[in-house]
């Protein structure tokens, strides 16, 4: 994939930058430089001007706050004036020398009140409190206290040093204060936390400064660009047929949810899947919507079940375990989604993907002995993915408005792609479809390499919020509408 947005731990990071460290590189001489450009622009573009500008650093204990007192030297020799508050008894003294020198002014944390109203009167302030070094349990002491005076007083702009302060920096985790920026600028790496939920929305629009690190292993957290698309998606090739393409059996909807049985064969078919097979009651509806849907049973490469079935349904839950029997001897991959969770059996492969939001992984972790409420995977999504993936096998895409997903080998992947709009009855089965037809098309290679499920339900999850962007841009999206759009959304990827 080209290009795949990755990220690195704090202990990646560390480790990559020591040999450059040991060989004299001026790793922080070259993040303060690129922080005071990325600074000055945000000056520019909010005043017209540098001159008179007026910016508050606030400096922790590390060299996260040499990097922000730097970075505020060079900012005061080009006219901007810059008070830095020292929020601990420590400070990176090269950084500070340096801004003293360049006339910026210097102040200990010692009247909360008096620095909080200066940080919230500035044109912008730089937190450089806290980096890689945190402890991830959130700002604490008089620098926690510090942030808590200034947001109650309404958050000035706001641009992060490296990560914003309190964020948990590999894992996403907002515990106790943390200083949400408009602005973050990372050094070496992107860090997991800044494209994890929770956190993700902390740290605002994202700037990367390449410090020439070579991080070793693989990528702690990574995401999909849209040109990543084309090379996971099975186009097909001139001598295709339906067949060859891949087949998906859909065994979705009842009675009392037929809805969901039409949008998730929406999903498939709109998807571009060679075709989709149709298990369940309400064929007459779904055939009505899709004729090129085929109803029975026959051969298929992958399947999709749960949407809109309740596991007390005899006739689903039959179909549903002949499936699951599918997925278990012959390897054919799988979307398990929503009723479908509560028949998944103990321990099955990633090629099996299951697709639930918060409440739904809670429910499913219960069921497998973990004390965990809804609550809890949302305040962190990314541990509890793991360990759903740890007790099933299965790949997990954990929905919500970053949708993370857990796979085989290590792989992890945090899309943020979906408008808040996409959070709307239906879209989920669209979701299933969609990403039923793209591991029908790729049902081999995902056998021969089960972490593929991963990039592909990514893949998917990227394809839909696209969808419901190109379905009504800034606005309202239906679930049927999101489905409509995919055909021109692929396209367009495809062609990316
Ligand atoms: N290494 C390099 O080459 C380069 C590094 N670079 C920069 O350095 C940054 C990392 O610097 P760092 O390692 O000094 O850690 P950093 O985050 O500044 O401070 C950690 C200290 O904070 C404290 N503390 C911890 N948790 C806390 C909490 N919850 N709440 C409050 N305080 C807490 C704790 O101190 P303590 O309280 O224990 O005295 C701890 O020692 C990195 O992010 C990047 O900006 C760039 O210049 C590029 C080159
Ligand atoms: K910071």
């Amino acid at each position: 994939m080209r290009n795949v947005l990755q990220t690195w731990t704090s202990a990646q990071v560390r480790a990559a930058e020591e040999p450059l460290l040991a060989a004299g590189v001026p790793l922080m001489g070259r993040a303060a430089f690129a922080l005071h450009v990325w600074v000055a622009d945000a000056l520019r573009d909010r005043r017209g001007t540098l001159t008179g500008a007026r910016v508050v650093v606030l400096v922790g204990p590390g060299n996260n706050g040499g990097d922000a007192l730097h970075a505020g030297a060079l900012l005061a020799r080009r006219g901007v004036e810059v008070h830095a508050v020292l929020t601990a008894d420590r400070v990176h003294q090269g950084g500070l020398t340096a801004l003293r020198a360049a006339g910026g002014r210097v102040l200990r944390l010692e009247r909360l009140e008096d620095a909080a109203a200066l940080a919230v009167g500035a044109d912008l302030v730089l937190d450089g409190v806290l980096g890689i070094g945190s402890d991830g349990s959130g700002l604490r002491g008089a620098a926690g206290a510090l942030v808590e005076a200034i947001v109650q007083r309404g958050r000035p702009y706001v641009v992060a040093v490296d990560v914003p302060s309190g964020l948990g920096v590999d894992d996403g985790r907002r515990e106790g204060v943390v200083l949400d920026a408009d602005l973050t600028v990372s050094f070496g790496t992107l860090k997991p936390g800044l494209v994890l939920p929770p956190g993700a929305r902390a740290a605002g629009r994202v700037e990367h400064v390449d410090l020439g690190l070579e991080p070793a292993g693989a990528p702690a957290v990574v995401r999909l660009e849209a040109a990543d698309v084309a090379d996971l998606w099975p186009v097909p090739a001139p001598d295709a047929h339906k067949y060859t393409r891949g087949v998906v059996g859909v065994v979705a909807g009842s009675r009392a949810y037929a809805g969901a049985a039409v949008l998730t064969t929406s999903g498939a078919v709109r998807a571009g899947v060679g075709m989709v097979r149709y298990l369940g009651d309400v064929a007459d509806l779904v055939v009505a919507a899709h004729p090129e849907v085929v109803v029975g049973h026959g051969r298929v490469q992958a399947w999709v079940f749960g949407p809109g079935v309740s596991p007390d349904d005899a006739g689903q839950r039959r179909r549903i375990e002949y499936a699951v029997q599918h997925v278990r001897e012959r390897g054919e991959p799988a979307v398990v989604d929503a009723g479908a969770l509560d028949l998944l059996p103990p321990h099955v492969g990633p090629h099996a993907v299951i697709t639930p939001h918060a409440g739904e992984l809670a429910r499913l972790l219960g069921q497998r002995g973990e004390a965990v409420d809804r609550a809890d995977v949302e305040a962190e999504p990314l541990r509890w993915a793991r360990r759903a993936h740890e007790l099933t096998g299965a790949t997990v895409l954990l929905k919500g408005s970053v949708t993370v997903v857990v796979g085989a080998r290590g792989a992890v992947y945090a899309q943020a792609d979906a408008p808040p709009w996409l959070a709307t009855a239906g879209a989920g089965d669209v979701l299933a479809g969609l990403l039923g037809a793209l591991l029908a098309g790729r049902a081999q290679a995902v056998q021969e390499d089960p972490s593929l499920a991963a990039a592909l339900a990514a893949a998917a999850a990227l394809v839909h919020g696209r969808a419901a962007h190109r379905a009504n841009p800034g606005g309202p999206v239906a679930a049927q509408a999101v489905a409509d759009a995919l055909p021109g959304t692929i396209a367009e990827l495809l062609g990316a």
